[in-house]
Formats: C-alpha cells, structure tokens, sequence
C-alpha cells in the first residue's frame, strides 16, 4: 500500500492537515493507498504554482513542449501494466480493460505533442491600405482539471495533454475514487522532467478545493468531467469570474436496433457500448429501442452472448466484468431493476447483485441485466443508471423511435444500426446528440471531438478540436 503526497511546484509534500483518504478496492474492500486530505492552503500554493510557471512555459517553443510530452507518452506505454494494475485495484475494471484505458490515455499525449506544433493562426486580408490583420492563438492561462473516477487515466490526459501543448499549466483534482492513477500518472510527469510547476495535484474535499479554484481569477480554465449535477454547480460558480469551461457530463444513450440492422453487429456494439467499464461510461448507451420484429432474434443472441462473460476481481485473468464503483452505485442500479420490474418488466438475464463472501461493504459486483417489457415510466428510461443493465423497449416507426431518443434532457451519445445508408445517415442526423456511433459501438477515437449537446455540457476533447479550448483568439491589428 502506497501512501501519497501532494505534487505542487515540482515537490511531493504533505497537506497541513494529518487526516488522510483512503483508497479502496471495490473488488475487496481493501484499502490500497492513502493520498492527502488537501484544503484551500493548499490548492492555493498548486495555484501560485502554476501561475508563476505559465509564464516561461508559455512561451516555451512548440517543438520543446512537444518533446517533454512525447517523452511521458514513451514513459506510459513503458509503465503501462503497473499503471494498469493501480487503476484496475482502486477503479476494478479487468486488467485488459485497464491496459486498454492505459494506451488510450497516453494516444492523448501523443496526438497532442503533435497537435502542440500546429497551432497556427491566420492573416486576413485587410480593408485599409497599409495595414496588416494577423490573428494569434495563445494559450489560456493556468488551468483546472477536475477528473471523474471512471477514466481515471483517459479523462486526465484527455485535459492536461492539450493545456501543456498549448502552453497552459495545470492544476489537478483526481477523484476520491481513484487517485493513485492519477499520481502514477504524476510520477512520469516528474520523470519526463517537465519544469516545476507546469503541472500540480491536489487531492482532498471537493467542494473546498472547487471553491478555492473557482474563486481565483488566475485560473482561467476549468476542464471537467463528471456528473451533470458537479457540472452545473461549476458552471454558476464559474460566472464571478468568467472562467472557460468545458463539461463533459451525464448521458443516456437511445441503442436504436432497426428491422434491417445486421444483429449480430447490434449485439456487439451492446457489448461495447454497455458492457464495458460494467456500465460506468458516460457514453454508454442506457436505454435500448429494438425494432418489434426483430426483437425475439435480439434478446436471444445478447442471452447467448452474455453466458460468456465472468465477473468479479479485475485481477483475475479470465474476468470480463469487474464490480460496479462502490455502495452508491451498487445501491443505484439495483433501485433501477427493482423499479422496472416492480412496474412489469420481465428479467431475462441477471437481476441481481451480489458483495465478496457475504460483507455487504465489499465487492459491489452486479449481474449484466437484460430487461424486456420495458415501459417509459421506469427510471431506466429516464435516469443515468451507469451499470450493466440493457433495458428494452420496441418500435415500430423511425419517427417514433427518433422523437422518443430525443425526448431528454441529455445529449451525449447515441447507437443506430441499420444496414441501409441512407436510413442512417437520415436517422443520425435528426439525433440531438453530439456523438452517434452508427453500426458502431465504441467511438472513441483521439482524433474525434468528444462531447455533449444539451445538459450533456459543453466544449469538445480529442482531436485539434480539443486544443481550442485551451486557446484565446488575438486579432492583431497592424499599421505599416
Ligand atoms: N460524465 C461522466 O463521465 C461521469 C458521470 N458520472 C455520473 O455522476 C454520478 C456521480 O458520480 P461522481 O463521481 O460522484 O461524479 P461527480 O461529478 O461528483 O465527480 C466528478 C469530479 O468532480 C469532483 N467534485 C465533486 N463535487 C465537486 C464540487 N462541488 N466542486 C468541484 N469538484 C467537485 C469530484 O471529486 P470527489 O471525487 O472528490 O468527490 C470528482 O473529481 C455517476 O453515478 C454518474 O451517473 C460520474 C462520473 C463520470
Ligand atoms: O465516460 C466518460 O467519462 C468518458 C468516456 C471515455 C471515452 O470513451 O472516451
């Protein structure tokens, strides 16, 4: 078990207060390391840290801010099993999945080492004789990033890779969750010897350190990934001081099966889409429309497919399905099962959770779910569940089927299968949703803008997209 300190101005210390957080396997229930309990002293110094870095890291050359990034991209995939391991003991995804994350999250730092080379500007034609229109992009200012536990590596490159690139510095708030990720992650920030301060953490009470952030007018930028509800609570806090912000909030993804899609490729995508992380994706899809004629041959494949996953600790080499993240999430998901079936759905595969041994404190482990007889006035079909559960519900038209996806508050992805091109392309463009995966169940790509309509939130990561968050527009007037 490691014990954590905080990494602030090129320094790991301690936080003033002794109390520490501990970190806890939701495979087991045990705990696998400590980080500190930081409060507003000390994300005040990661502050003035990264306040005074920005000014040489600013205006370091693009092609040297490159190599310090390229160079922790080499140290990931060199370290990608022991990261793995940490995030697969504190997160409990299976250690595959974890390795997989691993190499998503450095694809990040790679793209942007090179995205960093190519943040050009324009000229534009002027009116006036004798005068010149150039416009700059420059980089933001220091920059928060305020990271969920179910990407612990993914979602923390996916903000600090195009802040560095763009000459930003960065502030860190890992979540409670699964912090030890994340100072694997600092630890190689140390090794590829980035300049004190360019990049610090902070680990503790949420709510104190997100005021101390929001509060301070150095920091410019707050890049967020989490619950709509956090999102919201930033975005009000954000307006005293008009920080940038970009939020990638809650979902709850229509999976849209059409009489023509090809099913075995819609079981797939299920698979992808749903099964992955067990459900903790904010992209997950979450609510399953599935034409009525071919919703028998769908729940039977799925059925089959299902008997082969195994769950349980994502240590194990042949586990498919790790636990669910802990009491809350293991609560909610049950209270969505039992609300569907208490108002008539039939489960036709799992339905029910259970702990390590007989300790309801440890190991939250919860059964791929199939549900059928679904009704939309079950929480499934309202609420994010962020779990292993499929509900299904049957169409008969695409109007219906479309008027019935968009019918949400949220907008972050949605699935279409269909084999007819034209259907899709119809079907996918009328979708609210900033992402939809046609016959596509996993598309998340680094060079693609990831992000959400609605109260799915706002700004776009991945590809050149991704770094315009971080930059300010000049427009530079010149006389000659
Ligand atoms: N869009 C997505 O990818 C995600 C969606 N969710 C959804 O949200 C639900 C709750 O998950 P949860 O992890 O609690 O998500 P939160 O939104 O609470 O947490 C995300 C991050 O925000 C931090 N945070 C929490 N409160 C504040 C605050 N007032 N000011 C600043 N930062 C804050 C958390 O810190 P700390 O961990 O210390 O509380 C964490 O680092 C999930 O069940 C799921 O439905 C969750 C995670 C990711
Ligand atoms: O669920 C999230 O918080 C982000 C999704 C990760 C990805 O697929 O890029």
């Amino acid at each position: 078990m490691k014990e954590y300190k905080l990494y602030i101005n090129g320094e790991w210390i301690e936080a003033d207060q002794e109390e520490k957080i501990e970190v806890i396997n939701p495979a087991t229930g045990e705990i696998v390391g400590t980080v500190p309990n930081a409060k507003e002293a000390e994300t005040k110094k990661a502050i003035d840290a990264a306040y005074k870095a920005f000014e040489e890291w600013s205006i370091l050359p693009a092609n040297k801010r490159a190599r310090y990034l390229n160079k922790l991209f080499q140290l990931m995939l060199e370290n990608q099993k022991d990261i793995a391991e940490t995030l697969t003991k504190e997160q409990g995804k299976p250690l595959k999945e974890a390795i997989g994350e691993v190499r998503y999250a450095a694809s990040y730092v790679e793209w942007y080492a090179e995205e960093a080379k190519r943040n050009y500007g324009e000229t534009i034609p002027a009116f006036r004789k004798n005068t010149k229109i150039l416009v700059l992009r420059q980089p933001v200012g220091v920059v928060a990033a305020i990271t969920p536990w179910n990407f612990p590596a993914a979602m923390i490159t996916r903000k600090i890779a195009p802040a560095l690139a763009a000459g930003c510095t960065v502030v860190l708030k890992p979540a409670e969750q699964t912090p030890l990720t994340a100072m694997k992650i600092i630890e190689l920030i140390e090794k590829a010897g980035f300049p004190k301060g360019v990049v610090n953490i902070v680990t503790g009470d949420p709510v104190i350190i997100g005021k101390t952030i929001m509060e301070d007018n150095r920091v410019r930028k707050i890049a967020f990934t989490g619950s709509t509800e956090v999102g919201k609570i930033l975005m009000k806090q954000s307006a005293d001081t008009i920080k940038r912000v970009s939020l990638e909030l809650g979902g709850h993804a229509p999976f849209i099966v059409f009489d023509d899609a090809d099913l075995d490729k819609a079981v797939k995508g299920v698979f992808a889409s749903k099964l992955l992380n067990c459900g903790q994706i904010c992209m997950a899809s979450n609510r399953f429309y599935v034409h009525e004629d071919v919703v028998g041959a769908f729940v039977e494949k799925l059925k089959d497919k299902l008997k082969r996953c195994k769950i349980g600790n994502g240590l194990e080499e042949d586990v498919t399905i790790g636990p669910l993240i802990d009491k809350n999430s293991f609560e909610k998901v049950s209270r969505h099962v039992q609300d569907a079936v208490e108002k008539g759905a039939t489960i036709e595969a799992g339905g029910e959770g259970f702990h390590q041994g007989n300790n309801e404190d440890a190991g939250y482990f919860y059964a791929p779910t199939i549900l059928s007889n679904v009704g939309e006035n079950m929480c499934v079909m309202y609420e994010e569940t962020f779990g292993p559960v499929i509900p299904i519900i049957t169409f008969k038209t695409e109007e219906e089927v479309i008027k019935a996806s968009n019918n949400t508050n949220y907008g972050l992805a949605a699935y279409v299968f269909t084999e007819s091109l034209s259907r899709g392309l119809r079907v996918s463009e009328k979708l609210e949703y900033g992402i939809v995966g046609l016959n596509d169940g996993s598309p998340s790509e680094v060079q693609a803008p990831f992000g959400g309509w609605k109260e799915s939130g706002i700004g776009r990561e991945g590809g050149h997209h991704g770094m315009d968050a971080f930059l300010e527009t000049k427009y530079l007037s010149i006389g000659l």
